[in-house]
Order: structure tokens, then C-alpha cells, then sequence
């Protein structure tokens, strides 16, 4: 579907309640919402557009244009788009949680069959993005949502780019939330593929399993710095590329062996260790691919995924606990 065909006047029947606020960027701001005759809960994020003659900003163009290609059930759906004012409003299906908030609420660690249930279905909803030839380029816990009946919705494509087959693309190194980042994002690279969204991916697995999060660095040296300590240094026989990018000669970390990922995830079993060591791959080419993910071991053993029921449990029994926080500190 062309981006125009969503862009026109909202038809009287589409119109929305508006209920809060649930987000808030450089952006503009995100609300919920309720579509007034069927009830739909639904997210606003409307984007300011401040000077409507030099286009739409890049991170609507790319949100629109990725969310238009891309349809699944692990992807956050795009319904509608329309002006209002000196906004466009993107509608998209509502959660009422992100794994962030998951991981706050559930005040203990989650089981492993709910980690498993959350890693497959962004797995999927990753393999179905990068088949479709988009990187999301921002994978983080607070941008995987969770709907009310149990799914897990990747969001948040401000980020998203195609890949370019023909690796000749320049892209801009400065994506991913730090604590995701990817070795060759902090090396500077312009030129990468669909691993650093694979990168990202594995340090929210490593999340899970830790119960926080795995290199919170603090600048971006030292994020790199905490990589190399973990992972040891590159390994330019398996990564010649490295030596090209533009800040490996300027950063020097003094020679590291790699440490073993159960010194740091002391409970994780050890095939999800195994999964989780071909995810976090200094050498972006070793890295497991999302649509290889789904297939290793990992989800064969037991314990089984969490079904959608189990999921939906926990992310009810987490909105009781923040309501009842909520209610408390407003008392308080
Ligand atoms: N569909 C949705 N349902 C519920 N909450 C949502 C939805 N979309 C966005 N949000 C909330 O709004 C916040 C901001 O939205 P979004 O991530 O799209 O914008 P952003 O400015 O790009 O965010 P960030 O800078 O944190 O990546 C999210 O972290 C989430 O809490």
C-alpha cells in the first residue's frame, strides 16, 4: 500500500477518545486511545510536523513505510494515518506493556518458558522484518510490547531501514540504544546488515535471563570496553573488516580473553547459553540469524514456550502490581 493511501482526512466514523498519555519523545507523544463506536483500544503517536513544506520527518517515513510492508502478528499494526493540525496521527494496535516493564513488574525473575515464548515471537516477527528487507535498528526491551490477549508486538520502527542487497549503502552508525548496540555500530561501521539487529536482540535475551541488563555502559567506550571484556577481544583472522572501520585503530582495549557467559548468567541452562553465545557474535557475520534462531534446540526442549494464556497471566498479574503502585504513590 502506497504511504498517501493512509494520508486524507479521518472519516467521521474513525474518530478516537482519547484516554493518556503513554509516551513521550522528541518525536512528539504517544496516546491511548479509543476508537468511539467499536472500542478498539488503540495507540496515537502523533508526530509533530513542523514545517509541512520540506516533507515528512525521516523516522515517519521510515515507521510508515516498514509497518506498511510489514504484516504479522510479532509486528505492531500500523491501522491508519491521518493529519491533524501540525501532527500526523499513526494508529497502531495497543499494549498495555513492554518487556521493560515486564521484567519491573513481574518482581521476580520470569520462568524460562515465558523467556522462551518472548524470544521466539520476536524471532519471528525479526525474521519476518529482515525477509521483508527491513532492519528495525533499534531493538530494546521497551520497544517490545505486549497486547492484552498475550502476543508480543515488536514496535517502535522510527529506526527502520531497508537493507541494501547490493551492500553499497552508507548508513548512519549512530542507531540502537547504546546498551544494545552492536561492536560494529561502535566501531563506527556505515556499512552493516541485519546482525546488528540480532546483537540487540541477544543482549534482551541475555536480559531476560539475567534479570538486567547485560553491558550498561556508560559512554560509548565503555560500552565497547564492556563488550571486549565479555567477549574478548576481535578476532581479525574471522573479522578482516574490522580493521576498516573508522574507530577500530582509534580505540585500543588492551588484549582480553573471553570470559564464560556463565560467569555472568549463573542460573541460564546451558543450551540457552549455547543460543545465546551464537547471538552475541563480536563477528557480525557468526552471528545466528533470527529465521535460524527459530530452529535451534533451545525451543524443543523443555520446558515448552509459555503459551499465549500463561503470557497473557503474567502481564495481568504485572498490571494489577503497577496499578496498585500507582494508586499507592498518588495516596502517598
Ligand atoms: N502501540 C503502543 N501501545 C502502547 N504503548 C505504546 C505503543 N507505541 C508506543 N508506546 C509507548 O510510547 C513510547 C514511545 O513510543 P515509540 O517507542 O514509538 O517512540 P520513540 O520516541 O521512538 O521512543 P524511544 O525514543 O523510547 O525509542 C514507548 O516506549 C511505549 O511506552
Amino acid at each position: 500500500m502506497e504511504a498517501s493511501a493512509f494520508v486524507g482526512e479521518p472519516p467521521a466514523s474513525l474518530s478516537y477518545e482519547v484516554l493518556g498519555q503513554i509516551g513521550e519523545g522528541a518525536f512528539g507523544e504517544v496516546v491511548q486511545a479509543i476508537h468511539k463506536q467499536t472500542g478498539q483500544e488503540v495507540a496515537l503517536k502523533r508526530v509533530f510536523v513542523r514545517q509541512p513544506e520540506r516533507g515528512l520527518p525521516d523516522n515517519v517515513v521510515r515507521e510508515m513505510h516498514a509497518l506498511q510492508v510489514i504484516s504479522h502478528p510479532n509486528v505492531i499494526r500500523l491501522l491508519e494515518v491521518y493529519p491533524q493540525g501540525s501532527t500526523l496521527v499513526l494508529v497502531t494496535e495497543f499494549c498495555p506493556l513492554d518487556l521493560s516493564a515486564l521484567l519491573h513488574w513481574a518482581k521476580a525473575p520470569i520462568s524460562e518458558g515465558i523467556i522462551k515464548a518472548v524470544l521466539q515471537q520476536l524471532m519471528r516477527g525479526l525474521a519476518t522484518c529482515h525477509e521483508a528487507g527491513i532492519m528495525h535498528r533499534d531493538v530494546k526491551p521497551s520497544n517490545i510490547l505486549l497486547s492484552r490477549d498475550g502476543l508480543v508486538k515488536l514496535a517502535d520502527f522510527g529506526m527502520a531501514r531497508p537493507v541494501d542487497r547490493k551492500a553499497q549503502a552508507r548508513y548512519t552508525h549512530t542507531v540502537a540504544t547504546r546498551w544494545y548496540r552492536a561492536p560494529e555500530l561502535l566501531y563506527g561501521a556505515r556499512a552493516y546488515t541485519t546482525a546488528v539487529d540480532m546483537w540487540a536482540a541477544g543482549c534482551v535475551f541475555a536480559e531476560m535471563l539475567g534479570g538486567g541488563p547485560l553491558l550498561p555502559g556508560e559512554t560509548d567506550i565503555d560500552q565497547l570496553g564492556r563488550v571486549i571484556h565479555l567477549f574478548g577481544s576481535v578476532d581479525e583472522a574471522a573479522w578482516p573488516e574490522a580493521r576498516a572501520l573508522p574507530d577500530y585503530n582509534k580505540i585500543c582495549f588492551a588484549p582480553c580473553q573471553p570470559q564464560p557467559l556463565r560467569d555472568v548468567l549463573a542460573h541460564a541452562s546451558d543450551t540457552a547459553l549455547q543460543l545465546l553465545g551464537q547471538m552475541l557474535h563480536i563477528t557480525p557475520g557468526d552471528r545466528l540469524t533470527a529465521a535460524a534462531i527459530l530452529e535451534h534446540a533451545y525451543f524443543v526442549e523443555e520446558p515448552q514456550p509459555a503459551s499465549q494464556e500463561q503470557v497473557k497471566s503474567l502481564l495481568l498479574s504485572c498490571l494489577v502490581r503497577k496499578q496498585a503502585e500507582q494508586r499507592q504513590a498518588r495516596k502517598g
